[in-house]
């Protein structure tokens, strides 16, 4: 673009400083008028300032003023919606419905009837920051199952990290586009990951930013991803999490490990109880996880229904590394039915005896399903299937968005949880808590179990 230059002759630079002054204001009426969230407060301050004298426009300005400031505060993602974006999602918005038709064509999502296309309709666009929601009404003959379908079609049309649907009502879904991913970095230890209640203890963050906390009191917890996908990172940061309880004693964590120690051992001083050796030594250790269980329950029957952790009587966490070493490879049958009878025991009746289990497998094949409706809570880390992620988070839920196959090998500690409630799968990941981290903390709560050893 040129840029006109300003004439030598007096009188027509006059004229021509006129005109551009012109442009100016009309280019400011312009700005202002696509503006209604700026443009409302200044008329209401020109107005009050006319009618009724400018120190009540001045205190009407800062009063308007204050109010910005506190929902910037507050509310930043509300502010951007209201105050700096509007024009730019109301362009999104056309963008997404000029769109629409030649996207859902290609993607075949319309149908034919009687020689014409029939397009589902897009009810309406809801613009988040990086994150996208079209609500579509379906054409008839349609159902949920061939939106899902095409999800990663959908993901590419419309230049989407990922897409997920799910229903909202009878003929209607939500198609959730996510342009950033709030969890490609790793996180580490997290500012809220210092919390003592022991039903919401912080493990990582979901996709939204959000914590994300897991019921430890109360739950048994589940954790299938191949090897390397991060499941040591989220029972380490469960044990971190619930360290200051352990520091006093409201909790024990004990251990299984039949990596010979390799995943668990390095951390040995976080646990009061610690097995590695046998299959035997393991079996015998779940075993007494089971009569401890046992004897708790018998003294609280009649008494309560959930035992409160106390130092005298703490919060028992069982830590089991690859439960299907022991309950679907261990050569031994009777060996085998022995640990498959503990770990059925305490899943089955630990809850309400603050017992509980985090169980991680690599493999969730049958074996290891067959106890996963006694996991309440089920995490799904990188798997080799779509199948595999129904296997552990329950049936439905790789449909409803939880692609744990399609978590890339560089992002460990990555997964999917399925929400409470049977709601849509939320991504999350794990903190890593480093090597050094471990260490100190097992040193750390290894030197008290030795101080109370010598007192
Ligand atoms: N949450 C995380 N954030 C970033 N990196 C991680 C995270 N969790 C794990 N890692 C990295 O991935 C590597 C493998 O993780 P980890 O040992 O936890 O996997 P795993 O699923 O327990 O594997 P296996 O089943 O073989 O024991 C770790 O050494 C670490 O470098």
């Amino acid at each position: 673009m040129t840029r006109s230059t300003a004439p030598a002759d007096p009188t027509e630079l006059v004229g021509y400083l006129l005109g551009r002054l012109v442009l100016g204001a009309l280019r400011a009426i312009w700005w202002l008028v696509s503006r209604p969230s700026i443009a409302a407060p200044i008329v209401v301050v020109v107005l009050a300032g006319q009618l009724l004298g400018w120190a009540v426009g001045l205190v009407i300005l800062g009063g308007v003023g204050i109010a910005l400031i506190m929902l910037r505060v507050i509310s930043p993602s509300l502010f951007r919606r209201l105050i700096t974006s509007p024009r730019a999602r109301a362009k999104t918005r056309r963008a997404y419905r000029r769109r629409w038709l030649p996207i859902t064509e290609m993607c075949g999502l319309t149908k034919r009837l009687d020689g014409t296309t029939v397009v589902p309709r897009l009810a309406g666009v809801d613009i988040d920051e990086g994150v996208h929601h079209l609500t579509v009404a379906m054409v008839i003959g349609q159902h949920t199952g061939v939106w899902q379908a095409a999800c990663p079609q959908i993901a590419a049309a419309f230049a989407a990290r990922s897409a997920r649907v799910y229903d909202v009502q009878p003929g209607v879904i939500q198609i959730e586009l996510r342009f950033h991913d709030l969890l490609a970095d790793p996180l580490g230890r997290l500012p809220w990951a210092a919390s003592s209640d022991l039903r919401q203890v912080p493990v990582g963050m979901t996709s939204n930013g959000t914590p994300w906390v897991l019921p430890l009191l109360g739950s048994h917890t589940f954790i299938g991803g191949v090897t390397g996908s991060g499941k040591s990172s989220i029972v380490w940061a469960m044990l971190a999490g619930v360290s200051s309880a352990i520091r006093t004693g409201t909790v024990s964590a004990w251990a299984v490990d039949p990596k010979g120690g390799m995943e668990l051992g390095i951390g040995q001083g976080v646990f009061d109880r610690f097995a590695c050796e046998s299959t035997v030594v393991m079996v015998e250790l779940l075993e007494s996880a089971v009569a401890l269980m046992d004897e708790r329950c018998r003294r609280l029957a009649g008494i309560a229904r959930q035992h409160v952790p106390t130092v005298d009587d703490p919060m028992l966490i069982i830590v089991v590394d690859e439960l299907s070493t022991l309950t679907a490879y261990e050569p031994d049958a009777k060996l085998r039915n022995r640990a498959t009878a503990a770990v059925s025991a305490l899943l089955a009746r630990g809850r309400a005896a603050a017992v509980v289990v985090i169980g991680c497998a690599q493999d969730p094949r049958k074996e290891v399903v067959s106890f996963r409706s006694l996991f309440p809570t089920r995490i799904a880390m990188r798997l080799d299937s779509g199948s595999q992620v129904d296997m552990v988070l329950g049936d439905g839920m790789h449909a409803m968005g939880a692609r744990a196959e399609d978590i890339p090998a560089a992002q460990p500690g990555v997964g999917y949880i399925a929400s409470e409630g049977g709601g849509e799968p939320q991504m999350v990941r794990a903190s890593y808590i480093r090597d050094e981290e471990i260490r100190c903390l097992s040193d750390d709560l290894g030197s008290r179990k030795l101080r109370e050893d010598v007192a």
